[in-house]
């Protein structure tokens, strides 16, 4: 398998040793087979078919994958705000122990935003324009408190929810149409942040800002796993912005993952051959910043393949791949996939 150069990670936000997670540490947030289908009416869509993940507290994990993929799915069911006609199929998702799944839907909102928080795709365009940020900051934490907490208490701590994103606590008096794109950005990851929770989810929170914004943004949530010890999933397409802002990498393909490593093995040694061709297809200096997309398509999640999903596009592809579902294991220290190439006895099976 080709290692890739380019965009290595090495920045000091994914160096960092002190930062990453006791290795002892307990996961606060297991993900166990995860299966998440909508019914509509030209088929069941399998959007999200049967992944597994830990997130380690404090840890930054980034999900890859082309567009329809699933990671949007991922979130919301983390979430648990799948809505018709989706629903979660099966699987576990234990915050700290407990299920979410099972959750009555009234337990389960005590913890959204307290525990776990979602920054949505866009939401950067449905901050309330006729609200300065601080109050939208202080409505989130009134939804979520219990009501005892003083008018004063509140707004120290939207002030500080700001400063933990990088803003001046007068941007809170502000309001949203006052703001570049990238301090909006930052109030909603203020506001998802506002209540400590001990997991956020950004969907693609870089998306429409331009190349030196979305670094500002990326480095804005890097500190928040510094300062806050907040566990952050971040979703995205770009595996170059990922490479410095994340420690472990989970690429996701037609529902499932296809590799989750830390995100220096990856870069050096990508297990998957679709890890390898994501790599392969970031824009490098001599093609001039042309993006290489990656030949062929997905599948359609109404109708999925035998076999790995992967295999009509892998330039590697065995016999064994048009019929056997790889199994999604350690192949390395560390270092998840679900590819036949690393299977012991994938020449016997071949045969
Ligand atoms: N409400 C819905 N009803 C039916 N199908 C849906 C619905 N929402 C998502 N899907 C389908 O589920 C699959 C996964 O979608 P999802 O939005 O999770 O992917 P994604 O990887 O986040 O894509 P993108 O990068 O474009 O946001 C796609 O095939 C999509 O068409």
């Amino acid at each position: 398998m080709s290692s890739a150069s380019t965009a290595a990670p090495g920045s000091s936000a994914s160096t960092g040793s002190s930062t990453n997670p006791a290795p002892s540490a307990r996961p606060v947030l297991s993900v166990r087979d995860l299966r998440v289908e909508y019914h509509t009416d030209t088929g069941v869509v399998r959007a999200v078919n049967g992944i597994s993940f830990d997130l380690m507290p404090g840890e930054r994990m980034g999900l890859v994958g082309e567009s329809g993929s699933g990671k949007s799915t991922v979130a919301l069911a983390l979430m648990r705000m799948i809505r018709r006609p989706g629903r979660i199929a099966g699987g576990q998702l234990l915050l700290d122990g407990t299920d979410l799944v099972p959750l009555p839907e009234r337990a389960m909102r005590a913890r959204r935003a307290r525990e776990i928080a979602m920054i949505p795709q866009g939401a950067m365009n449905s901050l309330n324009p006729v609200a300065r940020i601080e109050d939208q900051i202080i409505d989130t934490l009134e939804d979520h408190s219990d009501g005892r907490t003083s008018k004063r208490a509140l707004l120290d701590r939207a002030r500080e929810a700001l400063e933990s994103v990088g803003l001046r606590r007068e941007v809170g008096r502000m309001y949203p149409h006052e703001l570049s794109g990238g301090m909006k950005q930052r109030a909603c990851i203020a506001i998802a942040v506002a209540m400590r929770p001990k997991v956020v989810i950004a969907d693609e929170p870089t998306s429409a800002l331009d190349v030196v914004v979305q670094r500002q943004v990326m480095d804005t949530i890097v500190r928040l796993q510094q300062e806050l010890q907040v566990a952050v999933i971040l979703i995205g397409h770009d595996m170059g912005l990922m490479a410095q802002s994340v420690d472990r990498l989970a690429v996701m393909y037609a529902g499932k993952l296809a590799e989750l490593s830390p995100i220096r093995d990856i870069f050096a040694e990508p297990l998957h051959p679709y890890t390898d061709l994501l790599i392969e297809s970031l824009p490098k200096l001599e093609d001039r910043g042309t993006f290489r997309g990656i030949p062929g398509l997905p599948p359609s999640l109404k109708s999925l393949p035998p076999g790995c999903l992967f295999h009509p596009r892998c330039p590697r592809v065995m016999d064994v791949c048009r019929t056997t579902v790889p199994a999604y294991r350690e192949h390395r220290p560390n270092q998840f996939a679900a590819c036949h190439l690393h299977e012991e006895h994938h020449g016997e099976a071949d045969h």
